[in-house]
């Protein structure tokens, strides 16, 4: 079986490209939906937010207000705090999904952050040294035996996410979901920094016809 991540900034395109390839006949998960699931009510990741966050992310509905705990990670510098109930629940059903596949699969796990989320406490996330990079890229390679970058000019990712956000969210104004992006952004590494520790880049500046046809072409490679 050969694992692959694919990874990409906010709006890069990752989760369009994932699908394509599982078209393909990839196996594909996302670490966004994964730990989606494990937010739940009644999962213990929740218990655990709601615990360390209080009332105010719970919606009336029981569920979590994900806007809530955004702006508290994204904004008022909890994400760390968050990610550490999250991760570990995730990184674990990952394993346990890559386990079950068959020996001759190509499995894909998609995600924003396999890079950022092993570096170091309280470090600037846009602009790691190259020596920390270094230590995390080879984890990040111990994990996978290929990495995708999907990549997009950052102006491309914003606009992107703030256009699919806006159509999930009709109560959010342009400026808003901008600024949500661009600050998700701010807590990436840039792809230039991120690109050299990657094995194959999937530029994702053009239509999605065309992020198509260049997946055609990597997955014929990653077959090979
Ligand atoms: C704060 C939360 C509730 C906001 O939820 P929301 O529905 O608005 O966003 P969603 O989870 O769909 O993520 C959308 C995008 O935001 C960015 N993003 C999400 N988490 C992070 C993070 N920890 N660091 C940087 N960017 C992030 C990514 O580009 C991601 O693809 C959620 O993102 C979250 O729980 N994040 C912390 C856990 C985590 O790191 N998840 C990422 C994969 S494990
Ligand atoms: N080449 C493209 N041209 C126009 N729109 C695109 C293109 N690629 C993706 N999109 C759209 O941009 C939005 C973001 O794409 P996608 O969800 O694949 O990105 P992502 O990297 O997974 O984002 P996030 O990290 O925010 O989950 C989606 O609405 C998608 O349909």
């Amino acid at each position: 079986m050969l694992l692959v991540g694919i990874t990409g900034g906010p709006g890069s395109g990752k989760s369009t490209a994932a699908g394509f390839f599982r078209e393909l006949g990839a196996h594909v998960t996302s670490s966004d939906e994964t730990a989606r699931a494990l937010m739940q009510p009644g999962e213990t990741v929740y218990a655990e937010i709601v615990r360390a966050f209080g009332s105010s992310v719970v919606a009336p509905d029981g569920k979590l207000d994900r806007s809530a705990l955004g702006r508290l990670a994204f904004s008022e510098g909890r994400l760390q705090e968050l990610e550490q109930l999250v991760h570990p629940a995730v990184l674990a059903a990952e394993k346990a999904w890559a386990e079950r596949l068959p020996s001759d699969s190509i499995g894909m796990v998609e995600a924003a952050i396999f890079f950022e989320r092993l570096l170091p406490p309280g470090i600037d996330r846009s602009s790691p040294s190259p020596e920390v990079l270094q230590s995390v890229a080879k984890q990040v390679h111990q994990r996978f035996h290929r990495v995708v970058l999907v990549t997009a000019p950052d102006e491309q990712k914003i606009e992107r996410f703030a256009r699919r956000m806006l159509s999930s969210h009709a109560d959010s104004s342009e400026s808003a979901a901008r600024a949500d992006a661009a600050r998700r952004l701010a807590l990436q590494i840039p792809d230039a920094v991120k690109a050299p520790y990657c094995d194959e880049i999937l530029p994702n500046d053009s239509t999605p016809e065309v992020l198509r046809t260049r997946v055609h072409a990597l997955w014929q490679k990653l077959q090979s």
